[in-house]
């Protein structure tokens, strides 16, 4: 049997390339651009490619490439063209599970630290300002007893909503957004009875803090846009670890100066790395760079499951993570 040859588009933790060269020869090669992904994966060097999810795998590359398999270390697989892959016999794993408690902590932190100007506060201290306690210091909003609204309950959204009700939050969800679809009790587990589905419309308008963790799709682009914004309370805080292009970025930086809505916390940005100049000016924008699963433990977890997802794939067999179109 031929060595089996993988390409790691950047460095990832053990026991990732452990498990990668025991089953054959590793090529880590971090930073290419999108001219040498092409190259590489088109050449005919490689077996599978162990990619990261600021990847592209359009469906046009996918054409051309001559790889069994793209083992994506991470959930969200919007970065690859999966109808393409399957059409062209490309199969595809991501890292599922692992990183829901990491993701869904850093949602938190984000909402908690956005609603109580954690960064701002700290700011402030670092710049030398802080001459004592005063009663409209640094003043926030509270989370108990204010309503959580889940845009996409699954397995990110169950775990802020676990989270949210031991804050004492009243939690509400829509599961597809814009086109509902009821959630049953089962699907729920543990959470049922203590969370509430409702219509998207409702959501935006009645949720203290909005929390995004639907997939990046055709239907989630711009899911909140100008209007969303603006029907949303002006005391909200929106929470976004989904990914960037969920939000129209020119339109929250608009709403956010504009005071429709209190603040923002965010983890992704619409085109990673660049993040849109005016919400770099907004204090009310409690900004993070793409870190909702960077926790060691997570990582490895993740490294372990793209590094058995790519052997599989070498050899010809259904990774063990698979993303099923
Ligand atoms: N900031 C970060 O570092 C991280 C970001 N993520 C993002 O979080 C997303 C959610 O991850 P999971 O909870 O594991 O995914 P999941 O697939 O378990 O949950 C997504 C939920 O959104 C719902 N949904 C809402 N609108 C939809 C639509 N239009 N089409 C399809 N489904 C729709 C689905 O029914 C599902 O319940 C990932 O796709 C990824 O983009 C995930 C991990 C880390
Ligand atoms: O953004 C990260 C992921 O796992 O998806």
């Amino acid at each position: 049997m031929s060595t089996l040859r993988f390409l790691v588009t950047q460095q990832i933790p053990e026991p990732g390339p452990s498990i990668l060269r025991d089953a054959g020869d590793v090529e880590i090669r971090s930073g290419m651009s999108a001219e040498e992904l092409r190259e590489a994966v088109t050449g005919g060097e490689y077996d599978v490619a162990l990619s990261q999810t600021s990847d592209a795998f359009s469906a046009e590359l996918l054409g051309e490439a001559r790889i069994r398999g793209i083992a994506n270390y991470g959930v969200g697989y919007n970065n690859i063209d999966v109808a393409a892959a399957a059409q062209h016999g490309i199969a595809v794993g991501n890292t599922p599970d692992v990183l829901d408690d990491a993701t869904a902590n850093l949602a938190v932190l984000l909402l908690l630290g956005a609603a109580r100007r954690a960064h701002e506060a700290s700011e402030f201290l670092r710049a030398a300002r802080f001459e004592g306690l005063r009663p409209g210091l640094l003043v926030g909003q509270d989370v108990t007893g204010a309503t959580l609204g889940i845009a996409g309950m699954g397995r990110i959204g169950k775990a802020v909503a676990r989270r949210a009700l031991g804050f004492g939050m009243t939690v509400q969800f829509t599961q597809r957004p814009p086109h509902d679809r009821v959630v049953s009790d089962e699907e729920l587990g543990e959470l049922a009875g203590h969370v509430t589905q409702v219509p998207w419309d409702e959501l935006v308008a009645t949720s203290d803090y909005l929390s995004l963790h639907v997939p990046l799709t055709e239907q989630t682009t711009h899911l909140v846009d100008a209007d969303v914004l603006r029907r949303m309370k002006s005391t909200a805080v929106l929470v976004n670890t989904a990914r960037g292009p969920v939000v129209d970025e020119k339109a929250l930086v608009h709403a956010l100066r504009e005071g429709q809505i209190f603040a923002a916390g965010l983890d992704v940005f619409e085109n990673e790395p660049a993040v849109e100049p005016g919400l770099l000016e907004l204090p009310n924008a409690f900004l993070l760079p793409h870190i909702g699963s960077a926790e060691a433990g997570t990582r490895a977890g993740m490294a372990r499951m793209a590094a058995e997802n790519a052997v599989a794939m070498a050899r010809g067999e259904k990774p063990p993570y698979p993303v099923e179109v």
